[in-house]
């Protein structure tokens, strides 16, 4: 019996492998320099206006995730068509379900705690690219849309808290959280939630209150306020990273069928019996995922 992958058709590119471990590119900043995230251990929020340019960041961020030996794609699209086309590369893709949206969610807190229980007995306070476990990349397109819009109130309700304790948790267990809403208003970000995002990212926004929703209080005031983007600039933003001041960004962004032709090559390498798929897991409590 052969245990030798089939090899690869004509046209399939060949590159060395990334890692979630590694700094993310994003895009560029106002000075033409490349700007890089890293997201092993912080979550990222994108807020502002429909049409601003979120989902162009969550497909970057996706994109490098598909690619990345080490991860493993959890996605939650209401639209269905914003992070579509990574599905093949996704353990889950949920869709405007919030029934499957509370399922997978109460799975990965279940990930979570197997994995601070491990961390524990290890007497470690995080897991590093060493430890050989996959990164868990959860990606929320739109956040409102499950805390708000569909379902029932009790439903909505433990959708936040289960996104919470994710975001609140999840970083130091290699489950980083992702997520974008167009409706940054208090209600839908508290200011407790947003701030456990180590990475904000504000698009054009229509009052600096949104702006400063999403940025953190009082930047509009010291003039880092996304109401100066133009609403002909979509991907431009302003990013901050915990501790440090907004920086104006463009994001890099993937047209459809670039989008596809990547979605097409991460799908490939994960083809079963190959890197960290769910039929080749590392440990029986990473199974739980
Ligand atoms: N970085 C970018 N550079 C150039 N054009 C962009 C960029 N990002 C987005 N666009 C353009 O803006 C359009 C809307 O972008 P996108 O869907 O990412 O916005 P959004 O903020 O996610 O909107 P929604 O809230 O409705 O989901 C894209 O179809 C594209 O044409």
């Amino acid at each position: 019996m052969t245990t030798t992958a089939p090899a690869p058709t004509a046209g399939i590119p060949v590159g060395p492998g990334l890692s979630m471990f590694d700094p993310i590119f994003v895009g560029i900043d106002e000075f033409g320099q490349p700007v890089y995230i890293t997201l092993a251990y912080r979550n990222l929020l994108a807020g502002g206006e429909p049409g601003g340019g979120k989902s162009g960041l969550l497909n970057c961020i996706a994109a490098h995730a598909a690619l990345s030996v080490d991860s493993r794609l959890v996605l939650l699209d209401g639209k269905l068509v914003e992070l579509g086309q990574w599905e093949d590369s996704a353990d889950a893709f949920i869709g405007p379900d919030i029934t499957a949206a509370l399922d997978v969610l109460r799975r990965l807190q279940q990930v979570m705690n197997n994995r601070y229980a491990w961390l524990r007995a290890h007497g470690r306070r995080k897991v590093t690219a060493l430890d050989n476990l996959s990164v868990i990349t959860v990606l929320v397109d739109e956040i409102a849309f499950y805390s708000a819009t569909i379902g029932s109130k009790q439903e909505q309700e433990e959708f936040v808290a289960l996104l919470r304790d994710l975001v609140a948790r999840g970083r130091a267990a290699g489950i980083p959280v992702v997520a974008a809403t167009q409706r940054p208003s208090f209600d839908i970000i508290p200011t407790s939630l947003r701030d456990l995002f180590g990475y904000r990212a504000a698009f054009r926004c229509t009052t600096p209150n949104s702006s400063n929703i999403v940025l953190g209080h009082g930047w509009a005031e010291q003039g880092y306020s996304a109401t100066d983007i133009a609403p002909t600039n979509q991907g431009a933003a302003y990013l901050i990273a915990e501790g440090g001041i907004p920086r104006r960004i463009k994001v890099a962004y993937l047209n459809d069928s670039q989008i596809a032709g990547i979605a097409d090559y991460a799908a490939w390498i994960r083809r079963p019996g190959t890197l960290t798929t769910p039929t080749d897991t590392t440990g029986e409590w990473e199974m739980a995922a």
